[in-house]
């Protein structure tokens, strides 16, 4: 294997947001090196991480690398990093953005890792992160793929996608990130990796809706596909690739996502579907659930690019019209009968796949 060495990587970087996945990023950039500034708002969660190296809230029995020093000041986070890591949940970023805005912040890269859209305009992270800092694309990044933070921190074998419309910047947190149980490709397609990383968490609700209902495993791998087949419709409107729908950020994070105790997403569809209502669902989770807010942002960008989304529109009913779970199955079921491959044809004179 191929790997920059340590002296080519950058001593230094930041971290913004100590939950689950930004714990687990500074963790893994701790271990190749590099010194990471982590930044939590919870005075708590800072004190337990430098003096016991424990997030034991958000990764519990993990013991954090020592490398990793914990503030609640963003602006000493981000002072004299070259790269800061963007890992807090959606919702959490307008105020973090107008955070860095209140020190002009300039930033050099971030890489994102956020699987949400930014209300109230449905932005891409990305997008959002042109709009408000002074940033060019360039300078920004998106990590995506199949990844629970409970095993990247446990050394279980995972990989990511990494995507930037600056190739070195790709190649520089490829070599950053990969080890020998953290494999990173890349992938220029960074609008797909946004959409598809958003978009999969209201499939896993499905599912996990199916599962609490007590359906099968012909639902479950129902959902997976037809659900594919809906993000890749509105991802392939917006500019996405149609093969990064049946990459990493695609079917790997829907599989990762739909069928792991690990997901937040399917635990809450799952308690949804056993009659708990939305409020208990997401409060049991006590960390971010962050296919709630996309469905509503889904729902808008599809009525937006006039894309059909049944599965969509059936979670967001039991999410926001109060209909049960058992109600919406005929939604589904009961639709005008169809074909699989009505929805694509191969253009013979550009030879780009289009939808009609
Ligand atoms: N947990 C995982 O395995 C993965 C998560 N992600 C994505 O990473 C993002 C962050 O998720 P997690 O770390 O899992 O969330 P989490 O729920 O584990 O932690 C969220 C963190 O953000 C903080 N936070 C919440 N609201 C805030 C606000 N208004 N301002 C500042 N901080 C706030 C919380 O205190 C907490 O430290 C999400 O978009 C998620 O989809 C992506 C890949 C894997
Ligand atoms: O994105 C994830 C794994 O790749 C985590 O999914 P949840 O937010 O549903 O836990």
């Amino acid at each position: 294997m191929t790997i920059m060495l340590d002296d080519q990587l950058p001593n230094r970087v930041a971290v913004i947001g100590a939950g689950s996945w930004g714990t687990a990023i500074a963790h893994t950039l701790a271990k190749k090196n590099m010194e990471v500034t982590l930044w939590a708002r919870n005075e708590s969660i800072v004190n337990e991480i430098n003096q016991s190296k424990c997030n034991s809230k958000y990764l519990p029995n993990c013991l954090l690398h020592p490398n990793i020093h914990a503030t609640t000041s963003l602006q000493e986070t981000v002072d004299g990093s070259p790269y800061v890591f963007l890992v807090v949940p959606s919702a959490a970023m307008p105020q973090i953005v107008a955070s860095l805005q209140s020190f002009a912040y300039s930033p050099m890269t971030i890489v994102h890792a956020i699987k949400g859209f930014i209300q109230p305009n449905e932005d891409r992270v990305s997008l959002y992160l042109q709009k408000k800092l002074a940033v060019n694309e360039q300078q920004i990044a998106v990590i995506g793929g199949p990844s629970h933070a409970e095993e990247v921190v446990r050394s279980m074998p995972t990989t990511l996608v990494v995507s930037s419309p600056s190739k070195n910047t790709a190649h520089k947190l490829q070599d950053m990130l990969m080890s020998n149980y953290l494999r990173v490709y890349t992938n220029p397609d960074w609008i797909g990796i946004e959409i598809a990383g958003a978009l999969k968490n209201i499939i896993a609700l499905s599912v996990g809706m199916a599962v609490g209902l007590g359906f099968g495993d012909n639902a479950k791998a129902a959902i997976m596909t037809r659900g594919l087949a809906e993000i890749a419709r509105l991802g392939i409107a917006m500019g996405a690739s149609p093969l990064t729908f049946s990459g990493l950020a695609g079917v790997g994070d829907l599989i990762a996502t739909c069928i792991s105790e690990h997901s937040r997403n399917f635990r809450t569809g799952r308690l949804l579907g056993q009659g708990m209502t939305l409020k208990q669902a997401v409060e049991a989770q006590g960390m971010v659930v962050e296919g709630v807010r996309a469905t509503e942002a889904c729902l808008r960008l599809a009525s937006q690019y006039h894309i059909e989304m049944p599965i969509t529109e059936a979670v967001a009913a039991v999410l926001f019209e109060g209909k049960q779970p058992k109600q919406v199955v005929s939604l589904l079921m009961d639709r005008d009968k169809t074909t699989e491959m009505e929805e694509w044809v191969l253009s013979s004179e550009n030879t780009s796949w289009r939808f009609v």
